[in-house]
């Protein structure tokens, strides 16, 4: 799907196609950077970073293993359910690796806040995180992210990953929903 075929369901394009690869080939250099030299584990949390990992994988020029996790903070809606639980872990054991988790977005900061204590008491040689989106409530959490693509205003957003009710996630850009989606 691209940005014609928006429907009536999206208010707005918020970032294109466009204005995601050019995001990630930028990240892609400095995670390069960052990592010559050295064995890289990239880590996606399922499913929203689908989309991410795939484009930023194939951006980088460091040869990189890759491994999945599935934890689940939010219900179907648009609502943090504030816990955190592991629904798939990871295949591999990451102990004396660099391990960088790729995300889609970063909001309360509540399932990253949890997977970096999470995954730092495995041992890992070093732990860093790229996430694509962030809004401003992840400003009021402690963590620290040294790569983020784009800050984005506290509107809820799909596509390139990112669902509402399982929908939208092939979007080749992220928009905001339009209200009647989801009833108000
Ligand atoms: O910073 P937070 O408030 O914790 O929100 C961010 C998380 O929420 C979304 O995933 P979700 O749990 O909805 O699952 P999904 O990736 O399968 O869509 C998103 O992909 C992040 O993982
Ligand atoms: N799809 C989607 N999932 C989220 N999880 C946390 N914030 C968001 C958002 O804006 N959109
Ligand atoms: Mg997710």
């Amino acid at each position: 799907m691209d940005d014609k075929d928006m429907g009536t369901d999206l208010k707005s394009v918020l970032i294109t196609e466009e204005e995601i690869n050019a995001k990630l080939a930028e990240l892609a250099a400095a995670i390069d950077e960052e990592y010559a030299g050295k064995d890289l584990l990239i880590i996606g949390v399922l499913k929203g970073a689908v989309m991410v990992m795939a484009d930023l994988a194939r951006a980088l020029s460091t040869p990189v293993t890759m491994d999945w996790m599935a934890v689940s903070s939010y219900g179907a809606g648009t609502q943090s359910s504030g816990v955190v639980r592991i629904l798939k872990d990871l295949d591999t054991d990451i102990k004396g690796k660099h391990v960088l988790i790729v995300e889609d977005i970063i909001d309360s900061g509540l399932t990253l806040s949890w997977l970096l204590s999470n995954l730092g008491s495995r041992e890992p040689a070093s732990l860093n995180v790229c996430t694509l989106l962030r809004k401003p409530e992840a400003a009021k959490v402690a963590i620290d992210v040294k790569w983020v693509g784009f800050d984005i205003p506290n509107e809820f957003v799909v596509g390139y990953g990112l669902d509402y009710a399982e929908r939208y996630r092939n979007l080749r850009f992220v928009g905001t929903l339009a209200p009647h989606v989801y009833g108000g």
